[in-house]
């Protein structure tokens, strides 16, 4: 008996990449989730560990950065095809390469500000007991992000602060927000698309000192467009968006290619209240 190798291939997957295009102050949003996989003579490294075949697939998330400041990116399939043809015209021991790509739709709010395509999820909790009724609304889902007009410095640097100070940076979050009303007698169905214009409106006009200061904006705004609204309690996941260190490859970046992060990620929590509103159930704090 023998034992042979079969089909095999490698690559780099789920490289994730957004790229900004910037016209003045409008831009356009690219997300895209980009995987290569390479096959051809590459039983050498299988097989006895000779790895000159081997093109690094840190190589190829590189390349997909590169590419994308470069050429820009296009519809998904010419960038698909513009690094497929890259790697077998490259590397002589590739036959094939395989590039899949998701792209995440972005629909436009502003200039430089944009929602995710696809479904948020509206939520309410109601709390009823002999004594009171309360009614909580809410959004979780909602993914909103500016792609200028957020900065973060002043912060306090210690031994172990690596962050740059930054002036230009994506601003992106997943907005999970509840507001208590006042009386459960409301207009919900006036109510909760408002609540959510309030807080859509102050992400994309807040010019962003922090995400803690985008919060408070978010939740003071949709107190003073909505009497009927006692307070609101937000946890926004800062989303970030690393710039892409383009300098090896010769090239610049002017806030055009970010690496979308996944995890660890911020997580600013926060409530802004109307100071003279009742307080809410102890239950709200379960
Ligand atoms: O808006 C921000 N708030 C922070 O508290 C923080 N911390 C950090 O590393 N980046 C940011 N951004």
């Amino acid at each position: 008996m023998a034992i042979v190798l079969g089909p095999n291939r490698y690559g780099k997957a789920e490289t994730r990449l957004v790229r900004v295009v910037r016209d003045g102050d409008t831009h356009a949003l690219a997300d895209f989730n980009v995987s290569v996989a390479l096959s051809g003579d590459l039983a050498a490294t299988h097989l006895t560990g000779d790895n000159a075949g081997v093109l690094p697939t840190d190589t190829m998330k590189n390349t997909v950065y590169a590419f994308a400041k470069k050429h820009g990116v296009g519809e998904p399939e010419e960038f698909g095809l513009l690094l497929a043809r890259h790697f077998v015209a490259t590397q002589p021991q590739v036959k094939t390469a395989r590039v899949s790509i998701e792209s995440f739709g972005w629909e436009r709010l502003g200039p430089h500000s944009f929602a995710r395509k696809g479904d948020y999820t509206r939520v309410a909790t109601v709390l009823v007991s002999d004594e009171f009724e309360q009614v909580v609304s809410g959004v979780t889902g909602l993914v909103l992000l500016n792609s200028t007009a957020s900065e973060f410095r002043g912060f306090p640097r210690d031994e172990y602060t690596t962050l740059p100070e930054t002036t230009d940076r994506i601003l992106a979050t997943a907005v999970d927000a509840r507001w208590r009303h006042l009386s459960a007698s409301g207009d919900f169905a006036k109510s909760y698309p408002a609540a959510l214009e309030a807080l859509t409106s102050a992400f994309v006009n807040t010019y962003s000192a922090s995400l803690q200061q985008t919060l408070f904006s978010m939740g003071s705004h949709v107190l003073s467009q909505r009497p009927e609204i006692a307070e609101v309690r937000l946890a926004l996941p800062n989303k970030h968006h690393y710039l892409v260190d383009l300098s090896p490859f010769d090239l610049t970046n002017d806030n055009e290619v970010f690496i979308a992060g996944d995890r660890p990620y911020g997580l600013i929590e926060g409530t802004v209240t109307r100071d003279d509103a009742p307080p809410a159930a102890a239950e709200w704090y379960l």
